[in-house]
Formats: structure tokens, sequence, C-alpha cells
């Protein structure tokens, strides 16, 4: 299709070239009085533009310009080799494109004379094209560029564009070479110059806009891109003068109507095949970019599984802390660094065995929720008292273990674990209440050169020692501990199985009323036969049945056993009070008020027969269960006995506003009556103002004459003592009397204890 035959200077004008050229220059048939020397007397020929041509290779250049700039984006993002193959194969579109371009246009050149264009210099002019888009794609995969690098790649591409154009002009082969206007020469070498510059911003412009805008600004790009292009070639092609008389050489050589339309489907094809192949790549970029996304996702999440797992593994939910396996880990390394050889020879480390006293009732009475605050407080005490490089651990249930390096001397882990006893007797808040528990704390270092490292166990050893003397305080390792803390596990694995197989005894121990010498009732005390190691004491067993839990099992065999014992005493005639010891456990225990009403309804027993012995720190504690517990005790008729009075911290007006009967003056104070002053006064007041408050008193501890009648005169209402009987089974009760003489009664009734393996 053809739109006719244009005027050069209406081309320019289409085109956006320079106006201001020369009317003679530009109708090719005037001399230029500028350029006179060269042109002077020199009639040229009259050339032609075939406008249907002109508009295919704008339409190249247009194309070949989006295409670029599609193909600077992939350059740019394809990674791993890809963008190299991109670039080989873009600057070889590019240049094609560009080339084209260049090849359609001087095919839209018409003259009056035959014209055709040598293979090798039109070859070479490809060249020059595809080595201008390489310099233009290596520019464009940088993204960022100074205005040196700009200037000079717009210089080189510049160079590379003019150099494809005029190379393919010196492949016409003609008898009378082209007059060359200069001026426009160096006019189109700056208009490709510029167009290259402004064809390197777009390119980094369009790699900040994003992806659903690009197509448009694309667009429009291509077409400036394009339009300069042109310009570059229109205005060189304004430049050449080709004289009169002129004979192209090569007119047979690349030429022809046919060639054009080939060059230019061909091209067209080329391009759009690109676009096409970069438009999937991009395509295919964003589908990796999705899937590289869900997969980092992915392996986020993976990660995210795995650290919480790992946390998990070595860690306490509670409380955050470590838990046993990393404290251990941390143990040996720190065990490992002090054997390493330049550590000072004093250096030692050591374990602090934790185990909070009094913990499970605060647990039982105010609800887990309670007990967990009180563990993380616990926690964050510990943790506020050791150095960044020291461990805190959570074991188990209310059991800590503190790892301390560089310890000085065994008196520095002395004054450290006075300061976890400062800490932990502490009120814990807890439900809006003040709560107070205490910890008894084992210890346990090791030397640079010791061999042993039984940190741990040794620390758990010594902390059943703390425990086993009332708690509340700490004990250093000792060797024999181990034996000890061995003789515990066992105990505590046969306690579970000895209640089932009937391994619990009563014994009874006789209170006497001071002033009618007869027998008021008795105490109920336990005793475990333990088939290798005979009669096992309370004192043994009863803080690790507190720890193991049995305690609410045991202690409820106690109370039925005993109200079993009351009626076998009622049917022989014999109207004995047998009071029972309750552990604070089974205080906290909402099922205690149960035990004893179903107790004391199965044997027919009345309650004003049985007495509950609770200690006095214990009630003091008075949380809001074991206050609940008491009224309770107290509706059903059961009397209420402050046992061991003295030991605790609570004055006698405390005790006013408890639902007691009776109170037991702590044997130490009985112990001391005939040798202290002090403890005869303290006996003596205690005496005088429990009477004011209508309760009973009891001695415990009466083991001379000399105390009985001490205690006698001071008004005590009934006294309990070796020195009447020891402890004693149920069946010798019956051959027991208060007038037996003293060693006949000590040989007959107290039978020894005895003593552990
Ligand atoms: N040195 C000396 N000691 C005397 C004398 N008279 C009595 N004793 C001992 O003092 C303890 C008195 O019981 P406790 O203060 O309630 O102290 C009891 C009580 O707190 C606890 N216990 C005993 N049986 C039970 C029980 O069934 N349940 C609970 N929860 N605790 C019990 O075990 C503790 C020790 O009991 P036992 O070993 O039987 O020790 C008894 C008794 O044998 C004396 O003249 N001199």
């Amino acid at each position: 299709m053809s739109f006719g035959r244009v005027e050069p200077q209406r081309l320019l004008r289409i085109l956006g070239a320079p106006l201001d050229c020369p009317r003679d220059v530009l109708a090719f048939s005037r001399h230029d009085d500028r350029d006179r020397n060269t042109m002077n007397h020199t009639a040229f020929l009259d050339a032609h533009y075939n406008f249907s041509i002109v508009a295919a290779s704008v339409f190249i250049a247009v194309l070949a310009s989006y295409v670029t700039l599609d193909l600077s984006l992939r350059v740019r993002t394809a990674s791993g080799g890809l963008n190299h193959i991109w670039w080989v194969a873009g600057s070889l579109v590019m240049g094609t494109g560009i080339w084209s371009m260049h090849f359609v246009g001087m095919m839209a050149f018409d003259l009056p004379i035959e014209l055709g264009y040598t293979v090798l210099m039109t070859g070479l002019s490809w060249i020059a094209a595809v080595a201008a888009a390489a310099i233009a794609l290596h520019m464009a995969s940088e993204g960022r560029y100074s205005v040196r690098s700009l200037l000079c790649a717009s210089l080189a591409m510049g160079l590379g564009i003019t150099g494809m154009h005029y190379i393919g002009m010196a492949a016409l082969d003609l008898t009378i070479p082209i007059v060359w206007e200069l001026r426009l020469v160096a006019l189109s070498f700056a208009i490709a110059v510029v167009a290259s510059a402004a064809a390197l911003l777009i390119f980094r412009l369009l790699l900040r806009i994003s992806a659903d805008r690009r197509l448009l600004t694309q667009g429009a790009a291509a077409v400036v891109m394009g339009a300069a292009i042109c310009s570059m070639h229109y205005t060189g092609m304004a430049a050449a003068h080709f004289p009169e008389g002129t004979v192209c050489i090569s007119a047979n050589a690349l030429a022809g109507d046919g060639l054009t339309a080939v060059l230019i489907v061909a091209t067209s094809m080329l391009l759009l095949g690109a676009l096409l192949a970069s438009m999937l790549e991009a395509r295919l970029q964003v589908i990796a970019r999705r899937l590289a996304g869900s997969l980092k996702e992915a392996n986020t999440q993976l990660e995210f599984a795995n650290e919480e797992l790992t946390r998990r593994a070595f860690s306490d939910a509670l409380t955050g802390l470590p838990n046993r396996r990393l404290f251990e880990e941390r143990l040996t390394h720190a065990v490992q660094r002090l054997r390493r050889p330049g550590v000072s020879a004093e250096g030692r480390l050591a374990v602090f065995f934790i185990d909070l006293d009094g913990f499970k009732p605060v647990n039982d009475s105010f609800g887990h929720a309670a007990g967990d605050e009180v563990l993380k407080a616990t926690a964050s005490r510990l943790t506020g008292l050791v150095r960044s490089g020291d461990t805190v651990a959570r074991i188990g249930g209310d059991e800590f273990l503190v790892l301390l390096d560089e310890l000085a001397d065994r008196a520095a882990c002395e004054r450290f674990a006075g300061r976890i006893l400062e800490a932990i007797a502490e009120p814990f808040i807890v439900a809006g209440q003040a709560v107070k528990i205490a910890c008894s704390i084992g210890v346990a270092t090791m030397e640079r050169d010791a061999e042993d490292v039984r940190l741990i166990t040794n620390a758990d050893a010594a902390m059943y020692a703390a425990k086993r003397v009332g708690g509340a305080g700490f004990a250093l390792f000792e060797d024999g501990m181990v034996v000890d803390a061995a003789l515990q596990l066992t105990l505590q694995s046969d306690l579970r199985g000895a209640l089932d197989r009937g391994q619990f005894e009563l014994y009874y121990q006789p209170k006497i009323d001071a002033r009618k010498n007869v027998v008021t009732g008795v105490e109920a005390l336990v005793r475990w036969n333990h088939p290798t190691r005979g009669v096992v004491g309370p004192q043994e067993f009863i803080p690790t049945a507190e720890r193991s839990g049995l305690i609410v099992r045991l202690g409820r065999w106690v109370l039925d056993e005993a109200c079993r014992q009351i009626a076998d005493w009622q049917s022989q005639g014999r109207d004995l009070n047998v009071a029972v010891n309750l552990s604070v456990i089974q205080l906290a225990d909402a099922s205690l008020l149960d035990d004893v009403r179903e107790s004391l309804a199965r044997h027919n027993v009345p309650a004003s027969r049985l007495l509950c012995e609770v200690t006095e720190s214990l009630l003091l504690e008075n949380t809001q269960a074991t206050a609940r517990t008491l009224v309770g005790l107290r509706a059903l008729g059961v009397h209420l006995s402050v046992d061991d009075f003295g030991t605790g911290y609570s004055n006698l007006t405390q005790l006013k506003d408890l639902p007691a009967r009776q109170l037991k003056i702590d044997r130490t104070f009985i112990q001391e009556l005939e040798t202290r002053s002090e403890a005869r006064a303290v006996v003596a007041s205690v005496i005088q103002l429990a009477h004011a408050l209508h309760l009973t008193v009891v001695a415990e501890g009466v083991e001379t004459a000399g105390q009985r009648d001490l205690l006698k005169a001071m008004g005590c209402d009934e006294l309990q003592g070796y020195f009447y009987a020891r402890p004693m089974q149920a069946a010798m009760m019956q051959s027991w009397s208060i007038d037996a003489p003293l060693a006949l009664s000590r040989t007959l009734i107290a039978p020894p204890l005895a003593t552990p393996a």
C-alpha cells in the first residue's frame, strides 16, 4: 500500500526534526550559502519518500522501542544466568529492530536512480546497531547510574546508532559519493545521543513504576523513543545529498520492494516474538516469585515451628525458665569450663535445689491459676537474684534449680541461699491476699578438681535434709545425705503401696487430767509397719507423704481408724476422746469435711469424741480454704486443738478468733521448765491467758515428775508425755494404768521405734 510521495521537508515536520533547515538543502535542489564550498555548482538528485514505507519504519522503531523496554526489565529482573541470555537475545532483537527501522527508512527513500546495498556494509551496520543495543541493555540492567556513566553510555549508544546509520549509507556503492551537510550530520549524532540518554532514563523510570501502570507508560515511552530514533535517521538522511549523474553500483545487491516487505514482516515478527517471549517470561517470573513467596512463607512457618518446638523442649511452659534438660546441658558445659586448664583453682560451681514449703495448700485452696501465679512470681524473684550468666530452671511442680559458677567459697553459697530464703519469704499476693510461703534449699558445690558431678542429685539430697528439719532453711550437701535421699525415694515408692497393704497402724498416747489424775483421752499417732525396716515413725514419712500427695488418703485412713477405735473402746465401756493430727494439705482438701462426717457416721461415733490437732503456724496462715474447713469441723461438733503452740509467731489474742477448744504447749518449753525461769514465766502466762480465752491447756512432752509438778502448780489442765506413757498400740491401752510404776509403764508401754536402716 502506498500513500504517495512526500516532500522531505514535510516528512521532517511530521517526525519532529528541526525545521530551520535551509529550504535549499531540504529540497536537495538549491545550494546552502554556509556550505557553499562543498556544494557549489553541484546539482543534486531529487529525493522523495514513500510515506507508507516511512510509516512502516516508524512502526518498527516504536515496536522495537517497546520490545526493548520490555527486554530491559527482563535483563534487570531475571536471575541465575538468565539475565545474560536475555541481554544477548535482547541486544540482537533491539539492534535488529533499530537497524531494520533504518533499512526500511532507506527503502522509503526514493531517488530517480536504482539503489541497492552492499552485503558487507549492511552487515556491519547491523553489528553497530546490535552493539549500541548491547550497551543500552547493559546499562538498563544496572538500574541506577551516575550522571557520568549515563553520559558515557549515551555517547557510546549514540555513536553506535549513528555508526549504524552512516555505515548503512555507505552500503550504497555510488559512482559519485554523497555530499554530506555536516551541520545536519552533527545534529543527527546529537539526536542519537540525546535519544539514547532519554532511553536510558526511561529504562530506569520504568523500573520504579508499578506493574499495573507500566503498560501505558511503556507505550508512551516507546512512542517517544521511536520518534527520537526516526528523527535521528531522517535528519541523517536530510544531511545526504546525491549528486546528479551518480550511479549506484550496488543496485543489484540488496534491494527491491519484495525485500522491503520481507524485512518489515520478518522484523515485526521477530520483535513481536521477542515481546511475547518477554511477556511470557514476566508471567513466569510472577509465578516464580509467588511460588518463592509461598515457599518462603512455608519456610518461615517451619522455622517458627522448629523454634517453638526447641523452645518447648528446653523450657518450662509456665515460667519460661529453662527446664531440667537445658539445665543439665548448661551444667555439663559449666563443669567442662571449670575443668579447662587456666581456670582459677579456687573456682567452684554451686547448684541450689529449691522446693517451696506449703505451696500445695495454696494451689489447693486458691486454685491452680493462683498456684501458677506463685510459681511465676517465684521464677521472677529467683531470676532477679542471679547474674546474666547464671541459670535458673524450673524442673517440675514447685521445684527450682539455680546454677551459679565462679563462686568463691561455701560462705558465698550460704549467703546466696540466705538471699533466696529472704526473697521467697516475702508475701505473695494471691487473689488479692498476702500469702506467706517458705522454701527448703539444698546446696551442692563442685570444686575444680572434683570427680563427682552429681550436683543435682546431691543438691536434692541436701534439700531433703533441710526439709526434714522443718523446712524454711537450707542445707549444704554432705556425703551421708545421698544415702538419705536414696532412702527417701524408696520410701516414696513404698508408701504408695503401704496403704493398700494395710501397713499403717495407729498408736495412742494418753492425755492425763492434771487435777484428777485420770485419762481424758489419747492422741492417735500413725506408725508404718515397714516390711523390712520395722516400725517407722511419722516424721520420716509424713513429709514424703505430703510431697507425693498421699497424705490425703493416709489422713482419711487415720480418721476412719480413729473413729473405729473410739467405737471399739465405747463398746468396751471406755469413753475416750481421740485426737488426730491434720496435715496442712488435708485442711486445704475440700473432701475433708465429708470424710470426717462419713467416718463418724460409719462407726456411729459422736463428733465430740473426736479432736483435730492442727499446728499453730498452719492455723495462722488461715487461708480461705483452711478457715472454711475449721468452721465446718466446728459445725460438725468436732473439737479443735492448736498443736505445737509457741513454735509459730502468733500471740494469744490471735487465737481468740479461732474455733479451737484446746491449746497444746510445745514440748521445747516443757523441757526447759526445770532449768530456765524464762520458760516457766512463758508457760505460766500462756496457761493464764489461754484460760482467759476459755481454752484448755495441754502440756506435751512431760518427761519428769518435776515438770509434772510445776505444770500442775501453774494450773495446766492436761499432761501428755513419756512420764506417763509413750505412744502405744490400742491393745496395750487395756493393760496400761496411770498408777503403774513409772519404770514398768516405760518398759511395758513404750515400744521403741525401729531405727531406720
Ligand atoms: N521427746 C519426747 N517426745 C514425746 C514425748 N511425748 C510425746 N512425744 C512425741 O511427740 C510427738 C507428738 O506429736 P505431735 O507434736 O503432734 O507431732 C506429730 C505429728 O505432727 C506427726 N503425726 C503423727 N501422726 C500423724 C498423723 O496421723 N497425721 C499427721 N498429719 N501427722 C502425724 O508426727 C509428729 C511426730 O509424731 P511422733 O513421732 O509420734 O511423736 C509424737 C510423740 O511420740 C516426750 O515426753 N518426749
